[in-house]
């Protein structure tokens, strides 16, 4: 048997993002989204029977969003927002924001999916929360396809996996007062999917591969031993991902689920676990063995490896052979790449592709001699991969040669000398809106309907423009606003040797948006300049400091596929060195502010805390390379958002940046206290409003939340500026904003 633990949903092209995104702005009726939805779901299930999947999943579909969803369906949302009496307006409200007939409701926050760049919606569970079946989402899902002829296989968030995701005001979610109407609602949906005649529901609990305490195996014990006697005839399987299960193995082994789905690939150790425990007669093995969150082949051999271990604990018949992780993480189909080096296009499959890894492994799998099997013997060949330099210049360095001198108290000294700012300076995190003008000619230039000429003229006057906005509402440090760039890792990808671009590679991130991973497949060399014509440009346009914005290099590696053959280390300073070698270019024309984004440094941070050390040595190590050789008085900026960074902040501090911007202003600036805390010395500037948000934010409103930071941060420390990029916002949502927020810094100024 095969199954897939979840399918994208954003549709081939996207299509799911503009009809979300049509709704929104009233250009798209509700009729045609929901058609929309249902169409693409359609698809999704047939391709999946096409290709022999057994298990296939249904309720991994969203509009937006399937934590939120989950959270929607529990009843766990605030209030507030059923003022919105539509159910797919009000979801939209809780994802979006929604400000109209004097209605003003925020956006929920977002936080990344554990270590990947997708973001999930996170919803607070107060004393307040009333848990009760408030969406029949699964079930209708589960009706489309049985009208399909596919009996689904459900899928559910764990109820672990959602309350420890959750953020907590005020309640002890171990607490059984608490969660027991939660599992009466579990409950609720287990007997109806049970009368509906469902024979599995996929019940996820990625947490599990974290570190866990006793009262989370409490907890599991207690809650699923509940649950599961009221699963009827329905088989239930607890699926994991994203590493292994050992904090708990033998508790979940010994509850009553009829199968276990485990990632074997990045839980290696579950293997192990198995070898040692044992795994029970009466339940299916989902061996995940087809990495759903990279986009290269299979190696078959490694996989028959991993099965022919696996049934020597488990009879061939009960391992059923699966993705590691839901497919939500990879593109479509390589079937609309028609412009890839066809010398790697052999190495990748994309979500289409491992659904027919998944049959052909099983075919190997289960035939008698497989080394003679014409699928394993063509996979086999592949593996004499080009060559890179990963092993080169290894061991040589210094731990000095990252070492920016002087130190952080002399440097701040000499910059605020040379920049001459006034306190609280006001900035922006780098993009400005793409307009869809500037989309539009993009797309003209790479199509060759447009020259280099044309639309280099076209960018120039973009940043003119943007430069003189910025001068005119009196920002502090210019930007040039990021034109040129689709995307702020994709560009260094197009623009660096050793990156493959795909032209339909979409993944989504968060919502509507979505990116497009570069692939790293060779080593990283810079063969031109990358940002300094423009942001050069920019800065003769004015006598405001213009920042330069780079992409850092782990937030390059960590929003790049990378060759899993490739130590993700060794690629990191691949990438520092060229980074390094434009900051160093930056600085000899004159700019003295560079900013080196790294939003993704903390997002492949590995989950379990004892891997957290190595990690961090060679990220750090890595953004270190990029500064060590700057002027005293070039002062380097960092970026982070959407990601825990409170727990991390003294590691953080080691970067050793002079400015940090980071993402808080949908956390209650809660951070704020642990920066006080830690041994972070660099300036801090927390975004003070929520890019992700259409909502135009009132002068006093953000005046009161200077004033609130100033209670934590000292005055000539504090930055102002957004929580982001501006890139995904339209101009007439921001730009008022944007003014705003100048007007309330001078305004807290002149207190001063
Ligand atoms: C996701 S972080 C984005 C940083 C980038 N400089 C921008 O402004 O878009
Ligand atoms: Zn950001």
């Amino acid at each position: 048997m095969k199954s897939v633990v979840g399918f994208p949903r954003i549709g081939p092209q996207r299509e799911l993002k503009n009809y979300v995104e049509g709704y929104l702005e009233g250009k798209v009726k509700k009729e045609e989204l929901e058609k929309a939805a249902r169409d693409l779901r359609k698809y999704h299930w047939l391709l999946q029977k096409e290709y022999g999947i057994d298990l296939i999943p249904s309720n991994d579909f969203s509009f937006y969003d399937h934590f939120l969803d989950h959270a929607v369906m529990l009843g766990a949302v605030p209030a507030a927002y059923r003022i919105l009496e539509d159910e797919i307006d009000c979801y939209l409200a809780l994802a979006k924001g929604y400000q109209r007939d004097g209605i003003d409701l925020k956006a929920l926050p977002m936080k990344k999916w554990f270590f990947t760049n997708y973001h999930y919606l996170v919803p607070t569970l107060t004393a307040d929360t009333e848990f009760k079946l408030s969406s029949d989402k699964p079930f209708t899902e589960f009706k489309e396809a049985w009208h399909e002829g596919i009996k689904t296989k459900p899928v559910l968030l764990g109820a672990l996996t959602f309350l420890k995701l959750a953020r907590k005001t005020g309640v002890d979610i171990y607490n059984k007062h608490f969660w027991e109407k939660m599992l009466e609602v579990y409950i609720e949906i287990l007997c109806h999917f049970n009368t509906a005649g469902a024979d599995f529901v996929q019940i996820d609990e990625p947490v599990l591969v974290m570190d866990l305490e006793e009262r989370d195996r409490r907890f599991l014990k207690e809650f699923y031993g509940a649950l599961l006697k009221n699963k009827g005839k329905t088989r239930v399987i607890l699926q994991t991902y994203f590493g292994d299960i050992r904090d708990v193995y033998q508790e979940i082994v010994s509850l009553d689920f009829d199968a276990l789905g485990l990632d074997l690939v990045d839980g290696k150790l579950n293997l192990e676990l198995i070898s040692q425990y044992g795994f029970p007669e009466d339940k299916l093995l989902l061996a995940g063995i087809v990495n759903g969150r990279n986009v290269f082949r299979n190696n078959y051999q490694t996989s028959i490896d991993i099965l022919q271990k696996l049934a020597h604990y488990v009879d061939k018949g009960r391992i059923v052979l699966s993705t590691s992780c839901s497919l939500l993480l990879v593109p479509y189909s390589l079937k609309y790449e028609n412009e890839l080096d066809e010398k790697v296009v052999p190495y990748l499959a994309f979500a289409e592709e491992k659904l027919q890894e998944l049959s052909e492994i099983e075919e190997i799998f289960l035939s008698g001699d497989f080394s003679k099997h014409s699928f394993y013997l063509k996979n086999a060949e592949l593996w004499n991969l080009v060559a890179t330099d990963q092993s080169g210049e290894k061991e040589k360095e210094e731990e000095n040669e990252y070492i920016r001198v002087p130190a952080w108290e002399e440097r701040i000294k000499v910059q605020k000398e040379a920049l001459q700012l006034p306190f609280l300076p006001t900035t922006t995190i780098g993009s400005f809106p793409q307009t869809p003008d500037v989309r539009a000619m993009r797309g003209r230039f790479k199509r060759g309907e447009v020259t280099k000429e044309e639309y280099e003229s076209f960018i120039k006057a973009k940043i003119e423009r943007v430069i003189k906005f910025q001068e005119e509402i009196g920002l502090d440090v210019l930007v040039h606003g990021e034109y040129e760039r689709n995307d702020m890792v994709e560009f260094f990808g197009e623009n660096l040797e050793g990156f493959v671009i795909t032209k339909n590679g979409w993944v989504q991130s968060y919502g509507t948006r979505c990116v497009k991973p570069p692939i790293i497949f060779y080593d990283i060399k810079r063969k031109k300049k990358l940002t300094v014509d423009y942001i050069k440009y920019a800065q003769s346009l004015t006598s405001k400091p213009v920042k330069g914005i780079l992409t850092g290099p782990v937030t390059i590696l960590n929003w790049s596929f990378v060759r899993e053959d490739m130590p993700p280390d060794r690629v990191a300073m691949q990438l520092a060195q060229v980074i390094k070698e434009e900051v160093l270019d930056l600085e000899k024309e004159g700019i003295k502010i560079i900013q080196i984004d790294e939003a993704a440094l903390l997002e492949k941070l590995p989950l379990r805390k004892s891997e957290h050390k190595t990690y961090f040595d060679w990220a750090i190590k890595a953004f270190k390379a990029v500064c060590a050789g700057v002027k005293p008085q070039t002062q380097i900026h960092t970026h982070m958002c959407y990601s825990n960074f409170d727990d991390y902040l003294d590691e953080i501090a080691r970067m050793d940046v002079d400015v940090i911007t980071f993402e808080a202003a949908k956390s209650d600036f809660t951070l704020l206290d642990g920066i006080r805390e830690s041994s972070l010395q660099a300036e801090v500037g927390p975004g003070i409003f929520d890019v992700h948000s259409p909502r135009i934010v009132p002068v006093e409103e953000m005046e009161k939340l200077i004033t609130r930071m100033l209670e934590k941060i000292e005055k000539d420390r504090l930055w102002i500026n957004p929580d982001c990029g501006l890139k995904t916002r339209k101009e007439e949502e921001v730009f008022p904003t944007l003014k705003n927020m100048v007007v309330a810094a001078r305004e807290i100024r002149k207190k001063f």
